[in-house]
């Protein structure tokens, strides 16, 4: 049996339109809600069980969402109003579902669910003969050890361990999640995954942001490599200018906000890191979202209902259970259930990933009368922002004052620039690797990376825009990009990019309403109704609308622009600038023999 089918005949009576809306609406939620219930049981207790009533679930949601597709063709869209015409096309994108061999499509639903299970159960033995799980162990070990050895023995044992382990299921992958968007008319998975920015320039614009954005990077890379080479001994970094992956405080390299007290510019003043003052207060997982809570409170928004309260999991089950402990906010599309799945412990860094998971629940909160299909993002970097944006606020040392966890708030331009590096090494640290993963994606997908090609692309793109290497030679048998939660869930990534550029556009806008008039990167809108509102109308629009709608609602004005970003750090990127001179930059290509490196040098140098 094909997609298509029989091509009926176009029905135009608006009475018939309606009645099909309606129908699929009530229809959707339930068997999405029956979905969401499924795999919660399956991401909260990792069991062959489980996975299979969940592999099982997804082929009802495909058989559903299949017949939505074949009755969405018989209708006529041209007669309809611009909203329906939105809702059928939003009904007819129906993803990898549209593959209705149903061997294929459960086939490519459990390589999918067995990669995310190789990385969520995987753990690795130590030189102590400790076996860690990454999270919280080797998560917390990669932030907080200094020992270059330690650091390296649990970086490369967790790429073993995860990527390792999936480079055939990933190459499987590829070719099934093609074959099935190609049935709805897609080129491959990476075409399918940009249509949903609806941008035909879509690719050109985030590579003009990026480039706009590397002299701020390479400015922070620079700074970040010359303080760790007196924490590690130069000998420890090749001559090529990169920094070894495992240096930088996390798995994958991706923020640096762990460094924040080597990388702080002028010592002496109080610590930004509020992880001890946590700890010191107690805090449990619980309070971390209360704290959350609170804030939307304060601008008026919608507060977590309790049935979040009741049913979210918010810290590791030690009962023994097996978890996907990479945090998560759902939505069980019933317009009541919506919950947060986080193994939180008590740090800077989880008190900020809860405000993220919990702006995917406000946007789930304010969008949740609209039609299913328009329950999503205005564009995929919209979700992504959210939270990141009530936590610019968070993170100010006048807010983080007011919550009683930094002692005193001193403005000087040192405690500012030391602010401002705090908030550096977890923006601007990201925004290479935000935008190169599914630069790599992208070309599996096209197929210009072919499966022998994985993991040299990969460092290629780390060494060239990240300007980080591997402090090991690379193997062919090795897949580091499985080492990274997205690539084995299969989550698109590009859409953190684009929030972490408009998050700051978004920041800039509240600030403006709240009637802040002071540098960006001080402004706090906590308690403001005004930009509570502003928020709220923007979010209650779901995707009923072209994202740059949305956009102008809340910006005035329609595109993505990292000037926000740009202004929010310009003290900064003064400072780096005279601390760094001319001791900046590093060789596009990954390090090999010392000879290659040698002419890089000879010409750097000059
Ligand atoms: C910690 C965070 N977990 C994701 C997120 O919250 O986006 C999870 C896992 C994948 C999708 N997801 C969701 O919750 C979606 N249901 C949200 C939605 O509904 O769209 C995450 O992965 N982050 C945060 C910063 C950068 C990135 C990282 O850690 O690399
Ligand atoms: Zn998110």
């Amino acid at each position: 049996s094909t997609l298509f089918g029989v091509k009926g005949q176009s029905i135009s009576d608006p009475t018939e339109i309606q009645s099909f809306l309606d129908n699929f609406n009530s229809q959707a939620q339930a068997v999405f809600y029956k979905q969401s219930e499924v795999s919660w049981t399956y991401y909260t207790n990792i069991t062959d069980y489980n996975q299979k009533l969940m592999l099982d679930e997804q082929l009802m949601s495909a058989k559903f969402s299949q017949e939505a597709y074949r009755n969405a063709t018989r209708f006529n869209l041209t007669v309809m109003t611009q909203e329906d015409r939105r809702l059928f096309i939003k009904i007819m994108d129906i993803g990898t579902a549209a593959q209705t061999n149903e061997t294929k499509l459960a086939y490519l639903n459990k390589v999918q669910s067995d990669m995310e299970t190789i990385y969520s159960t995987a753990k690795v033995t130590m030189p102590s003969g400790q076996r860690l799980p990454l999270d919280p162990d080797l998560t917390q070990l990669m932030a907080t050890s200094r020992n270059y050895d330690e650091l390296l023995a649990a970086w490369l044992g967790w790429r073993a361990e995860s990527g390792g382990k999936m480079k055939n299921l990933y190459a499987e992958y590829v070719e099934y999640n093609n074959e099935a968007v190609k049935i709805l008319g897609h080129a491959d998975t990476g075409a399918y995954w940009r249509s949903w920015y609806d941008t035909p320039t879509f690719e050109d614009d985030v590579r003009a942001l990026f480039d706009q954005l590397r002299p701020l990077y390479e400015q922070l890379h620079a700074y970040a490599r010359r303080k760790l080479k007196q924490i590690y001994g130069n000998d420890k970094f090749p001559s090529s200018g990169h920094i070894p992956a495992h240096l930088l405080g996390n798995m994958w390299a991706q923020q640096w906000s762990s460094l924040i007290d080597e990388l702080t510019p002028y010592k002496g003043k109080p610590t930004l890191d509020v992880t001890d003052e946590m700890v010191r207060q107690n805090y449990t997982a619980i309070r971390i979202f209360q704290t959350a809570d609170d804030f939307f409170k304060s601008l008026g928004m919608i507060p977590m209902p309790d049935t979040f309260w009741d049913k979210s999991l918010l810290e590791k089950p030690q009962d023994g259970r097996e978890v996907v402990c990479h945090a998560s906010a759902w939505d069980f599309y019933n317009g009541r259930d919506f919950r947060i799945k986080q193994c939180t412990v008590i740090t800077a860094e989880d008190l900020e990933t809860a405000h993220h998971e919990m702006g995917h629940i406000e946007y789930f909160l304010q969008y949740k009368d609209q039609p299913v299909s328009f329950r999503d993002g205005a564009n995929p970097g919209f979700h992504e922002a959210v939270g990141d944006v009530i936590s610019l606020s968070v993170q100010t040392p006048e807010h983080m004052h007011s919550i009683g966890l930094i002692p005193t708030v001193s403005n000087d331009t040192e405690s500012d620039i030391n602010f401002l590096m705090s908030m550096a090494l977890q923006k601007i640290a990201f925004l290479p690797f935000g935008y190169l993963i599914d630069q790599w994606r992208w070309s599996v997908f096209r197929g210009e990376t072919t499966p022998e090609k994985y993991n040299e692309e990969w460092w290629n793109l780390r060494c060239r825009y990240q300007g980080i290497s591997s402090p090991v030679p690379l193997t062919s048998s090795d897949f580091d990009p499985g080492a990274k939660y997205h690539i084995p869930a299969g989550v698109p990534y590009i859409r953190y990019f684009v929030s972490f550029v408009i998050q700051f556009q978004f920041h800039k806008a509240l600030c403006d309403e709240a009637n802040y008039r002071g540098p960006l990167h001080r402004c706090d809108i906590y308690n403001s109704k005004p930009a509570g509102t502003l928020l709220s109308n923007m979010l209650k629009l779901g995707s009923s609308k072209p994202w740059p709608e949305a956009m102008n609602l809340l910006t005035r004005q329609r595109k993505m622009d990292a000037q926000p970003l740009m202004d929010y750090f310009k003290p900064l990127l003064e400072y780096l600038r005279q601390e760094n001179g001319n001791d900046y930059g590093w060789h596009p290509i990954c390090p090999t023999d010392p000879t290659e490196i040698q002419e890089f040098l000879d010409n750097y140098s000059s």
